[in-house]
């Protein structure tokens, strides 16, 4: 190619690839796990609860057992109809908060019909919160005290140190406000010295905001809803979406982030699939590991 046309050529960021980062943390989770195992003589326990037949919630749910096993912990799957009562599964989070092997309890959400999550939720010990949505964690993250974090902002501001190491000082974004992800993530970002934008479907003028950010977390549940002119030049994206489309007749799972155009601007930016989705599960299982040792009263390894 012509020196001069090669100037031309738009940069592309790069990839940040969450599956080689789980993969990763789950080998320092899994010495850990086997340190916890020696040191009480059991392994540490995670419980997951599945109410329904969600397509989507099964795989995660499967998924989630698998990676415990491999990582030497006992995993507890308890799948529930759809039809289950309020009272039942309750009951259900009751016996688990008083079992011993229990180390984490996740319930997966979303709950089919007309399910409480929040009083699910409510219902957890939040010493046994792997999720950290109970409102005690999540106030302990505002207050900046050690509790348990939910799991994909976790998963996202791993990501980001590992790119981009400190983050003080930088304009980030977080689009979305739901208490899965853009709330904590958002808290996260300023315990990391950032200066926070939180936006959601009310926010005026959402292009000059993202534009103005060197962070961009995606997380509105809405398929390639941010395009790639609103990226600022060298912002680093996370896409936390996952929306299923057919593209040319094909069935595709993308993010909340115009991946194609984003990477001409961006200086480095997760891809959907393989980007934060797979460090959801790791830092569960780096959750249900750091639950254990609290619960033992052992110090807690640290890992980021
Ligand atoms: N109680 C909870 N419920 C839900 C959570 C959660 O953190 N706690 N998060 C999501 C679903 N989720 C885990 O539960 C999850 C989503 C996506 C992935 C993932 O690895 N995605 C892959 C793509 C997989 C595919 O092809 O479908 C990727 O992005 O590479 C893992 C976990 C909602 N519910």
């Amino acid at each position: 190619m012509a020196e001069a046309a090669m100037q031309q050529r738009p940069a592309t960021a790069a990839i940040i690839d969450g599956k080689a980062h789980a993969a990763g943390l789950g080998d320092r989770i899994a010495h850990h796990v086997q340190d916890f195992t020696t040191h009480t003589g059991r392994a540490p326990g995670l419980a997951v609860v599945l109410v329904g037949s969600d397509p989507a919630s099964e795989v995660y749910v499967r998924s989630k057992g698998r990676m415990a096993r491999k990582l030497g912990m006992e995993s507890f799957e308890h799948v529930l109809p759809e039809t289950v009562s309020q009272a039942d599964l309750m009951a259900l989070v009751a016996r688990l908060n008083a079992d011993d092997a229990v180390d984490g309890i996740l319930v997966q959400l979303p709950l089919p019909g007309d399910l409480d999550s929040l009083a699910v939720i409510k219902a957890i010990d939040p010493a046994k919160d792997v999720d950290g949505l109970h409102p005690e964690n999540a106030g302990y993250l505002a207050s900046g005290l050690p509790g348990l974090v939910s799991c994909t902002p976790l998963g996202c501001l791993m990501l980001l140190k590992d790119s981009l190491g400190n983050l003080s000082g930088l304009d980030a974004i977080v689009v979305g406000r739901s208490i899965l992800v853009g709330k904590p993530m958002a808290q996260l970002l300023l315990a990391e010295n950032c200066t926070v934008t939180m936006a959601h479907s009310r926010t005026r003028d959402l292009a000059a905001k993202v534009g103005q950010a060197d962070i961009v977390v995606a997380a509105v549940g809405s398929a390639e809803m941010i395009k790639g002119d609103w990226i600022k030049e060298g912002a680093t994206v996370i896409d936390v979406g996952t929306s299923r489309v057919i593209r040319d007749g094909e069935k595709r799972l993308v993010g909340d982030v115009d991946f194609a155009s984003a990477s001409q601007r961006a200086r480095a930016i997760t891809p959907v699939p393989g980007g934060v989705g797979p460090m959801t599960i790791m830092t569960l299982m780096h959750n249900t590991m750091l639950a254990a040792f609290r619960r033992a009263g052992l110090p807690s390894p640290m890992l980021d």
